[in-house]
């Protein structure tokens, strides 16, 4: 069966129509292409809802459907949770190969985003896979915080996701107070010394959404995230624009709506990109994996030149840290969250390897258990 690339690509399916190989194919997109050999009565599907024993997918913008997990991929009887790691399992915008109604293969994530749970027991959650960009929007008004935006960035790095830092209300920060913009730039210099790409805009005008272009390109998948209020809802409502007034238009003529997009979960855009918009992305508690001295380099390496290789940046005589704050080159509300975020990643590390070696614990348990009753009742 040849599969409609088309189809495909308005909903992320990031390789060309024609499905031959280029030169500068990165190795997931090789990837893809062995697992697919090997699968040739396969055909692509993406992720948009997982449910206990299997999954809603969507082969184009207009049509999902359910179809049957993978065994493996279903929780065992007695299941406990925390026990199915989520490379295990495959989750939102993850791109399946299915026969029929059935899954046979989940093909490599080229990203993702992932978070820590609370609970019980330690657990990670696929929040979404295969996401180029997130768009970590935040509005230049009284909930501007560059403290929240730090955190963000901390969370969605790491996972092969470029982040670009969204400042919506530019409008009305220019109209109030003419250094808004840039001061909050100012704020978040740091972040463009990273090279995390800033634009400021107002969501609600076309022509200044349009500074995003260049991370909306067909085949690319791109998720918001940002507090209530920042102009998410705004800024998809933009995006879509043009598609939004004629999918309106068609549903007169036909009140079932068969071409308004198949779900609310993946938005396919005018543009040829898609947006992936899950609940999972409102609340980020970091899994323990983040990398705190990426996100805050400029920290980390100010505290190298201190004078005591432990120094906590207290009192300690030659502290480089201090000394920075002092002189006005360090933020003390940015080192504050520096010191906030680092906690919060140690104690979660903490819980992951705990996790870890419970499990390990476990493996061992279990075949000691399996030898006590293969010697009493014989292998079976
Ligand atoms: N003038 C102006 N108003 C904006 C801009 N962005 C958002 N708004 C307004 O801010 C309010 C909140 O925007 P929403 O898009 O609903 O925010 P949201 O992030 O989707 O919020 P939740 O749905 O609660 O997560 C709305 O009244 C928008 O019209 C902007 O760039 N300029
Ligand atoms: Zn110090």
């Amino acid at each position: 069966m040849i599969p409609a690339f088309d189809a495909l690509q308005a909903i992320g399916w990031p390789l060309p129509a024609d499905g031959t190989g280029q030169a500068d194919e990165t190795a997931t997109q090789a990837q893809w292409r062995t697992v697919m050999a090997a699968h040739p009565d396969a055909r692509p599907a993406r992720v948009i809802e997982q449910h206990r024993s299997g999954y809603v997918v969507a082969d184009g913008p207009e049509h999902s459907f359910r179809v049957e997990s993978l065994p493996e991929w279903q929780r065992p009887p007695g299941y406990r949770k925390g026990t199915v790691t989520i490379d295990q399992r495959p989750g939102v915008g993850d791109w399946l190969l299915i026969e029929g109604r059935k899954a046979v293969a989940l093909l490599p994530r080229r990203s993702t985003i992932k978070r820590g749970a609370a609970g019980e027991h330690y657990q990670q959650q696929l929040i979404a896979a295969n996401v180029d960009t997130v768009f970590v929007v935040c509005g230049l008004d009284d909930d501007f915080n560059p403290r929240r935006i730090e955190r963000y960035l901390l969370l969605v790095r790491g996972g092969g996701v470029e982040p670009v830092v969204v400042l919506t209300k530019a409008d009305q920060a220019a109209a109030a107070d003419a250094d808004a913009v840039p001061g909050a730039v100012a704020a978040l210099v740091e972040l463009a010394a990273q090279g995390v790409a800033v634009r400021a805009v107002n969501a609600k005008d076309p022509d200044s959404v349009r500074a995003l272009d260049e991370w909306l390109g067909p085949g690319c998948t791109a998720v918001l995230i940002g507090s209530s209020g920042a102009g998410k809802s705004t800024l998809t409502n933009t995006m879509l624009g043009i598609e939004k007034m004629k999918t309106s238009a068609v549903r007169e003529h036909d009140s079932r709506g068969r071409h308004t997009t198949t779900h609310r979960a993946l938005i396919p855009l005018p543009s040829g990109a898609c947006l992936i918009d899950t609940p999972g992305m409102r609340e980020l508690k970091p899994t323990g994996e983040e990398d705190v001295a990426e996100n805050f380099s400029d920290v980390e390496a100010l505290a190298e030149q201190c004078r005591f290789r432990d120094c906590k940046h207290q009192k300690e005589p030659g502290c480089a840290v201090r000394e920075a704050i002092e002189g006005g080159k360090l933020d003390p509300q940015r080192f504050a969250n520096y010191l906030k975020l680092s906690d919060e990643v140690a104690g979660a590390a903490n819980r992951l390897a705990h996790r870890r070696a419970q499990k390990a614990e476990e493996k061992v348990v279990g075949k000691a258990l399996n030898k006590r009753l293969d010697e009493k009742y014989g292998r079976h």
